[in-house]
C-alpha cells in the first residue's frame, strides 16, 4: 500500500515560496491502477518525484509498503528506489544499446550476475511482446515498441510499484491503447500496483480503478473512476470527463439547448447508464411496448471503464401523452436514470 499523508512541497524560488503540492492525502491499495490527472503545472511531476524519492516533502510523509520514504537514505534509499519502476513520455532508453541490453541495464546496476540477467531480460522481452526484436536498437523501433522496452526495463528489478509518467502522451491513439492494454495485462498478471500520471482522461478511463484530480497542487477530487465519470463534482473534473466522453461536449447546457432547437417536437429525454444497464435493449423495449411512439436516438455515447460501461443517450419521443408517460415509467422500471429535458 502507498500512502501520502498530508504531503506538501514548497520550493524556494527567486520570486518567493512556491507550493507545488499542497496537503495531499492519497491511499493506493496493492494491485490497483491509480490515476493522477491534472493539467500542466498541477503538481503531478513533483508528486511523482517525491514518490520515487527524488524530492522530499517539505511536510508530511510518504509510506510505501511500510517504509517511510523520508527516513530512508544512502543504500537503503537506493535499494528502495530500485523497487520503483518508472516509464516516461520520452522513453529514456540508451540509444547505443539494443533492446535486450537496455532491459538488462538496471540488473547490471543492481549487480545481478550475467546469466541471470540475460534470462530475466529474455522473459521480459516475451512479456512485453518484443520477441524477435531483442537485438534491434531503439532507433529501429516504433514509439509503441520503444515504450514496451521502457516497460520491460522498469520491471527488471521486480518493482513494488510501477509509475507511468505521461508514458503515452507522445504516442498516437492506437499505440496509446496498445501500451495501456499492456499495462493492464501486467497489472493483472503480476498484481503490480501502477500509478498512472497523465493529462489524458482517456488513459484513466481505460485502465484505472481509482483517480485523483489535481489542480494547483491540490487533490480536488478523488474516487473510483466509475463514480468520478458518472458524477464529476468539481468544474475541472467535469472538463476532463467531457473532453474524454466527447471533446465537443464542454458544456452540457449548450448541447441541451442545441438539441431542443433541432428537435422542438415531442419529448426529449436524457438517459444515463452505468454498469450492465448499458446492455439493456432499452430502445427496442420502448418501441415494443409503445408501437405508436416515434422514437429517435439524437445524441449519445457509451464508454467502457474497468468497472463497467457509463454513458448518456438522448432520445426524442413523439406521441400521445399516455404513451409518453408510459415510456418514461418503463424506463424507471428498468432502473435507467431518466430526465425529461424538454416537453413541447
Ligand atoms: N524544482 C522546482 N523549483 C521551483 N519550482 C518548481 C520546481 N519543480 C516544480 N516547480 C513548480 O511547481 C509547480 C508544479 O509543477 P509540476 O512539474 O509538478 O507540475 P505538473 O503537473 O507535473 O506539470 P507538467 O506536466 O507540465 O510537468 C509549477 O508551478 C512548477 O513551476
Amino acid at each position: 500500500m502507498i500512502e501520502f499523508k498530508d504531503v506538501t512541497k514548497t520550493f524556494n524560488t527567486k520570486e518567493g515560496d512556491l507550493t507545488a503540492v499542497s496537503d495531499v492525502n492519497l491511499t493506493i491499495e496493492d494491485g490497483e491502477i491509480y490515476g493522477i490527472v491534472g493539467y500542466s503545472g498541477a503538481g503531478k511531476s513533483t508528486l511523482v518525484r517525491m514518490l520515487n524519492g527524488l524530492e522530499t516533502p517539505t511536510t508530511g510523509e510518504i509510506d510505501i509498503n511500510g517504509d517511510k520514504m523520508s527516513t530512508l537514505s544512502g543504500s537503503a534509499l537506493r535499494q528502495k528506489r530500485q523497487k520503483i519502476g518508472m516509464i516516461f513520455q520520452h522513453f529514456n532508453l540508451l540509444w547505443s544499446r539494443t533492446v535486450i541490453q537496455n532491459i538488462m541495464f538496471p540488473l547490471e546496476v543492481a549487480g545481478v550476475p550475467r546469466k541471470e540477467r540475460l534470462e530475466k531480460a529474455q522473459n521480459l522481452v516475451e512479456l512485453v511482446g518484443l520477441k524477435g526484436r531483442e537485438h534491434a536498437y531503439p532507433s529501429e523501433l516504433s514509439g509503441g515498441q520503444k515504450q514496451r522496452v521502457g516497460v520491460a526495463r522498469a520491471l527488471a528489478n521486480d518493482p513494488e510499484i510501477l509509475i507511468s509518467d505521461e508514458a503515452t502522451s507522445a504516442l498516437d491513439p492506437q499505440t496509446t491503447d496498445e501500451v495501456l492494454d499492456l499495462l493492464l495485462e501486467i497489472n493483472k498478471r503480476l498484481n503490480l500496483s501502477i500509478v498512472l500520471i497523465t493529462h489524458e482522461m482517456h488513459a484513466i478511463r481505460k485502465i484505472c480503478d481509482h483517480v485523483a484530480v489535481m489542480e494547483a497542487g491540490q487533490v480536488v477530487e478523488q474516487g473510483t473512476v466509475f463514480e468520478v465519470f458518472r458524477n464529476p463534482k468539481q468544474e475541472i473534473t467535469k472538463r476532463f470527463v467531457n473532453e474524454e466522453v466527447d471533446p465537443s461536449l464542454t458544456d452540457t447546457n449548450i448541447i441541451v439547448d442545441d438539441l431542443i432547437k433541432s428537435y422542438p417536437n415531442g419529448m426529449i429525454i436524457q438517459l444515463v447508464f452505468h454498469g450492465d444497464q448499458a446492455k439493456l435493449p432499452i430502445v427496442s423495449e420502448i418501441i415494443h411496448q409503445y408501437p405508436e411512439l416515434q422514437v429517435s436516438i439524437i445524441e449519445g455515447s457509451i464508454h467502457q471503464t474497468q468497472e463497467g460501461a457509463i454513458g448518456t443517450l438522448y432520445l426524442q419521443l413523439i406521441g400521445d401523452a399516455d404513451s409518453l408517460t408510459g415510456a418514461t415509467e418503463l424506463l424507471k422500471k428498468m432502473r435507467v436514470e431518466t430526465e425529461v429535458i424538454h416537453h413541447d
